[in-house]
């Protein structure tokens, strides 16, 4: 039962993954699927030809015709080699195109961050996304010879039937054995594989910091090197002693069947050169078995082995599928449009704990802020600040409680036009390695080409100073990752991701430490430029600097996940003595300095 079950799921998986031959390129796979055939019977038709021309020899002469058609089919058949490997190479860069951009449009369909905390959806993801760039050239080559080797293996045994059904019979049985073994042990192998995968990622990671410029400088005065190492060989010889294993098997059990069928082979030999001295067949027909033989058993071995990597591919194939076919939990997308005017934001007793975790990151949060308001978010270390604006942000949905705008869930609105209304700097920001007119111009994509709106948005963010000073150019490229890019400072980087923030019209500013990298000039300069900025909006910024909140019409305090006080900071100053003592602390080492 279950062999059928696999059976039937390797054709299932077969047929849908040819699917995406015809989706990649319609031309390439219509002429591949139409040389199948021809290079398939082609060695079948040669035989049986020469088979002709040898007994019409030994009994006078060859006729032109037998000739004509030997050339044909002889040359045709050689000419579909080039055309093949050419239409294969075609085929493979355009599929391998179609399935990376498939993958990454997939991944613009997950709205939110929980599915990438998951480790088995991220080990698949890594896996899926590491291999999209040849697994599909294994599809291609093995798929398409698999079903030529077949068509050739069922010709050949249409032409050793008529000598004696009972080798054909043989042959095919024993193909049966070998083939199930070589499956299951590829499904091993892959399987192997992908246990092995966070072990895959644990020492590419080890050897990355190593070799990249990132980590250089920590790895050099530490002396780092020897531990990374150490650490490297022992994971790799955990993951190689298994894969070893799996290899050494797979060696054994195919030459047990290679002795098989071997000597299956030599015993049809020795029947056919008896059934001639008996004189019950021709030279020709000798000629026929000896050819039909060993192209039946070097097809039926090399597609047992095709067959069994494509198995392999097909593996593949199915967590790809299983990836495309991955739907998130949260709905986060609802019907409504955004509202052309925020009237208000409130959270409304929320608690929210990150998947995996035992406690909350935040607890009971209920709070209400009116449109164009500036809301300061400040607390110590992990007291869920950044967590709190991911949840406005809906990167996460809470376990409980509402979060509302307007007084309407968040959840109702369409996705895509609420995070159109956000512009956010965040903690971790993206440094992307383009252009600087891209780089800034991807806080509003459709403004990309508007040099005038990006070299305000630098003023704004105020990276326009270095761009004079450093002499650059919008197309300047940012990092040293390609050809002729330029490095940042860390500050000038965070310029760079505020001027993107600037770029989009948003109604509602999101700021995670907007300033940390900076120095106390730009600090200054760049919050003069929120306020100039900002004006009529909503904002929230989190900050370690409590001299910012004065800028901010309320403070929202966390502590361990839970509010401790929201109002405007004069007030919180002499009320609330966490906050008082939080605001002293550093106003004293202000002072210090
Ligand atoms: N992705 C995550 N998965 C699991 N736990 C997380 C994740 N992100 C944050 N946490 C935990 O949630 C809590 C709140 O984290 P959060 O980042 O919101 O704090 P924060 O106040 O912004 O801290 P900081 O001032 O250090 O930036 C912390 O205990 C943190 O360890």
């Amino acid at each position: 039962m279950k062999i059928i079950k696999n059976v039937k799921n390797y054709i299932f998986l077969y047929i849908h993954s040819f699917s995406l031959f015809w989706k990649a390129s319609r031309g390439s796979s219509t002429i591949l699927l139409f040389l199948i055939p021809i290079q398939a019977l082609a060695p079948a038709a040669l035989i049986k030809i020469a088979q002709i021309m040898l007994d019409n020899l030994l009994h006078g002469n060859v006729p032109n015709s037998l000739l004509a058609y030997w050339g044909i089919i002889f040359f045709i058949s050689s000419a579909a080699i080039p055309i093949n490997t050419s239409l294969q190479g075609i085929l493979t860069d355009k599929l391998i195109a179609f399935v990376n951009i498939e993958l990454m449009k997939k991944s613009k369909s997950i709205n939110g961050l929980t599915l990438f905390e998951n480790p088995s959806f991220y080990d698949n993801l890594q896996l899926v996304s590491s291999e999209a760039s040849w697994r599909p050239v294994n599809l291609i080559v093995f798929g398409i010879s698999m079903i030529r080797e077949l068509i050739t293996i069922i010709s050949m045994l249409f032409l050793l039937g008529r000598y004696n059904p009972w080798i054909a019979i043989i042959l095919i049985l024993s193909i049966i054995p070998q083939s199930l073994v070589s499956y299951h042990i590829q499904q091993d192998s892959f399987e192997t594989m992908v246990t092995r995968s966070p072990d895959a990622r644990k020492i590419q990671y080890y050897s990355q910091a190593l070799l990249t410029a990132k980590d250089a400088k920590e790895v050099r005065l530490f002396g780092m090197f020897d531990f990374f190492i150490k650490e490297y060989i022992k994971v790799y010889k955990g993951m190689h002693f298994k894969m070893k294993k799996v290899r050494l098997k797979q060696m054994w059990i195919s030459l047990v069947f290679l002795g098989i069928s071997v000597s299956l082979s030599i015993a049809s030999l020795v029947w056919m050169i008896i059934v001639i001295e008996q004189g019950k067949a021709s030279t020709g027909g000798f000629l026929v078995f000896v050819s039909t033989l060993t192209a039946t058993t070097d097809g039926v071995y090399s597609s047992i082995e095709n067959s069994s990597l494509l198995y392999d591919t097909l593996l593949y194939m199915q967590k790809y599928f299983d990836f495309m076919n991955v739907k998130e939990t949260n709905t986060y997308s609802g019907e409504l449009s955004f509202p052309s005017n925020v009237k208000n934001i409130s959270f409304d007793k929320v608690s929210f704990k990150y998947p995996g975790q035992k406690n909350n990151a935040l607890t009971n949060i209920s709070f209400t802020i009116t449109s164009g308001e500036r809301i300061a978010i400040v607390g110590e270390n992990g007291s869920g600040k950044s967590t709190l604006v991911k949840l406005l942000m809906r990167f996460y949905a809470p376990q409980q409680g509402t979060i509302e705008l307007n007084r309407t869930s968040i959840t109702k609105f369409n996705i895509q036009q609420y995070r159109k209304k956000f512009g956010a700097v965040f903690q971790d920001y993206s440094k992307f390695y383009l252009p600087l007119r891209e780089s800034i111009g991807l806080g509003n994509p459709e403004l990309m080409s508007n040099k005038e709106k990006i070299i305000n948005a630098m003023k704004d963010g105020g990276f326009f100073e270095s761009f004079i000073e450093k002499g650059l150019n919008l197309n300047t490229i940012l990092g040293k990752q390609f050809n002729g890019g330029i490095d940042l400072s860390g500050g000038q980087w965070q310029k760079v991701a505020i001027s993107k923030s600037f770029m989009a019209n948003s109604q509602i500013l999101i700021l995670d430490e907007p300033t940390a990298s900076l120095d106390p000039r730009s600090e200054f300069e760049i919050y003069q430029s929120f306020i100039k900025l900002t004006k009529n909006k909503t904002v929230f910024f989190i900050t370690h600097r409590l001299s910012a909140v004065k800028l901010a019409d309320k403070v929202l305090v966390l502590k361990g996940g839970k509010i401790n006080g929201f109002a405007p900071h004069c007030e919180l100053i002499k009320k609330n003595k966490y906050y008082a003592d939080l605001y002293n602390l550093q106003a004293k080492s202000f002072q210090s300095n």
